[in-house]
């Protein structure tokens, strides 16, 4: 995942996001010089002070007004550094919040084959941390960046008109620092590197047994899980050391070697004075001045460290920008006035990007048409491609051969806005966001006000999800990560619901009345057909109650579609279908025997 751009490869890609900033940052810039130049000015009044105040016959006077002036240099140089905070402190959170927005709306782009390979850590820490990193780094570790060297250079310059050989010996100093620097630069980006992914993978180990605290709990793996947790928190601890180590012994020689420059400065500078060759006065102010650039020295170790690591999450956020959007809409998409609902696997064919080379493509040349409104329920044995080819219908993921139709329009002439208004889908494994029933359900719904309570009564009815009414708040109560705790089966039909409230043309189920009782079941089946009479459905069936209640059913075997009928014309005729209900038979058992009793509908909320 690493990548080898330059540092100014990767801040150049900032640029588009710091333009509209640019005319703030300089002016930041420009008080931070102010605040430096203001630093730099007291030595010379102190220059004035000695030479010229301080000598015999100087007005006493004078030593007022010079430190009245030092004082008023102070006064500006405070100003100076809060009005730089003033200038730059909001429009770098705005391009920080603007960055994590693109960068939000980028992931809800991107495909599901992407989210299939990327663990959620690793995106979260990107867009939260690494564009907290970039902010700190643009708001302050540029503009420091930047005074810091011209403040190092107009003091070494000022030092040089103070004293020439003293400066040289001071400039001396920076030969080795530069070649140190430059070691240091390679192997921080390194380190850097890795602890911002280790912090992701971090992240990602959390959320995911945070989301599946439930069985760890359940199988007794909390100890487990905390070991690996523990193992892998260590790891970061180790490079976050060694990282530390890295700066620590950077800034030790960043700050050893200008004080050696100086000690050795100071005895040639004590020499020189004796023999006449620089006044008290210069000298003085040629070691104030060493002073105030002796600070911005010592700061760069971390000002190149904040930049390493700003470079570092610049990188990882591009990384996920760059991320090609391979499901787009179509160049000219093609409008359905009137959609009917006719949908055709025409040789579809299949295979997941990490599949391995020497496999067979999962779905291999399916053939299958859906009258317009039929219910066709989709068989076969396990793990043999049935969700998969349901994803393809709302074009989660894209045929790799052959095409789907709707009304005779290939999924891709579609526009995704429109595709995704013609074909809702519900899931077996349900997600439900932290919002109301209200919004769960209405989420695919361009009702509003009266129509949309029509509308949400009408799912809830269908779904038999009537239960949502006995919540606390009714249907305007929390569910989701954040609210009530609701059952499997109240997920189901909460999730159902959303599917039918989207009024679609095509209805994709992935099995999802598993965990309703078979009466349920039943009368969900008679809500779809009373009102999505005209909607065609295309059902995963784990079960020979849903397989009953389609009009026809389609087998899915071996990657193809060998046979479609009604239940009993295949029972007849297929020895294969015979087989796979027969393991249906089997499986509804099990899980009977395993579960108990399966849900009955209406029962309250577990908050
Ligand atoms: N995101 C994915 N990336 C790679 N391979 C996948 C992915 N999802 C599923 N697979 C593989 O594709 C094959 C078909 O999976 P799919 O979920 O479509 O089967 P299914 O028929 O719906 O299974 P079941 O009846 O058990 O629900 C399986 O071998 C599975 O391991």
């Amino acid at each position: 995942m690493a990548n080898q751009n330059t540092l100014r490869e990767s801040f150049a890609r900032l640029y588009p996001h710091v333009r509209p900033i640019v005319p703030r940052l300089l002016l930041g810039l420009l008080c931070a010089l102010g605040a430096s130049v203001m630093a730099l000015a007291i030595p010379q009044v102190l220059r004035v002070l000695i030479n010229d105040v301080l000598a015999e016959g100087g007005a006493a006077s004078t030593v007022w007004v010079a430190s009245g002036v030092v004082l008023l240099l102070g006064v500006l140089e405070a100003t100076f550094v809060a009005l730089r905070r003033q200038f730059v402190i909001t429009p770098a959170t705005t391009v920080e919040t603007r960055m994590r927005t693109s960068f939000y709306r980028h992931l809800q782009e991107l495909t599901v084959e992407f989210h299939d390979r990327w663990g959620s850590g690793q995106l979260l820490s990107r867009a939260m941390s690494d564009l907290n990193l970039m902010r700190r780094w643009m708001a302050f570790g540029l503009i420091m960046l930047v005074v810091t060297s011209l403040t190092v250079v107009m003091g070494v310059t000022i030092m040089f008109f103070t004293s020439w050989p003293l400066a040289l010996i001071f400039v001396a100093a920076a030969v080795p620092l530069m070649i140190y620097g430059y070691r240091f630069r390679t192997s921080y980006s390194r380190v850097s590197r890795r602890s911002q992914d280790q912090a992701g993978d971090l992240a990602t180990t959390v959320e995911e047994s945070v989301h599946g605290i439930r069985v760890l709990k359940a199988f007794g793996r909390s100890q487990e899980a905390l070991e690996d947790f523990e193992e892998q928190a260590e790891e970061l601890r180790r490079t976050e050391i060694f990282k530390a180590k890295s700066l620590a012994n950077f800034s030790m020689i960043v700050t050893l070697l200008p004080e050696l420059a100086l000690g050795a400065s100071l005895v040639v500078g004590v020499w020189l004075a004796a023999d006449g060759g620089v006044t008290i006065g210069a000298l003085v102010a040629f070691f104030a001045t060493a002073a105030a650039v002796a600070g911005p020295v010592e700061f760069i170790g971390p000002l190149l460290a904040m930049t390493f690591t700003a470079k570092t999450a610049i990188d990882r956020h591009y990384e996920v920008m760059d991320a090609e959007i391979t499901i787009t809409d179509a160049a000219q998409p093609v409008h359905l006035a009137a959609p009917r609902g006719e949908v055709v696997f025409d040789d579809v064919r299949f295979r997941y990007p990490d599949a391995p080379e020497s496999s067979a493509d999962i779905l291999d040349g399916v053939d299958l048409r859906l009258r317009a409104g039929e219910t066709m329920a989709l068989v076969g044995v396990t793990g043999n491609g049935k969700s998969t080819l349901l994803h393809l219908v709302p074009r989660l993921y894209d045929v790799t051969g052959g095409s789907i139709r709707i009304d005779g329009v290939d999924l891709r002439q579609f526009s995704l806005a429109e595709l995704r208004t013609l074909v809702s889908v519900a899931f077996e494994d349900t997600t439900l966001f932290s919002s109301s029933v209200r919004e769960n359900v209405l989420m695919g719904s361009e009702a509003t006000g009266e129509e949309a309570d029509r509308v949400l009564a009408e799912a809830l009815e269908v779904a038999q999800a009537q239960f949502a009414y006995t919540l606390p708040e009714g249907v305007d109560s929390l569910i989701g990560e954040e609210g009530l705790s609701l059952s499997g089966g109240q997920r189901q039909r909460i999730a159902l619901a959303r599917a039918i409230a989207a009024r679609p043309t095509v209805l994709v189920l992935d099995d999802p009345l598993s965990a309703l009782d078979v009466a349920t079941e039943e009368r969900v089946e008679q809500g779809l057909r009373a009102v999505l009479g005209s909607t065609t459905t295309l059902i995963v069936a784990h079960r020979p109650s849903t397989v009953a209640l389609a009009d026809r059913v389609a087998l899915l075997q071996d990657g193809r579609i060998t046979d479609v009928g009604t239940h009993p014309e295949l029972l007849a005729r297929s020895e294969h279908y015979r087989y796979v209900i027969a393991s249906l038979d089997d499986e509804e058992t099990a899980q009977l025997e395993r579960s108990g009793q399966p849900e009955h509908d209406d029962e309250g909320a577990v908050a």
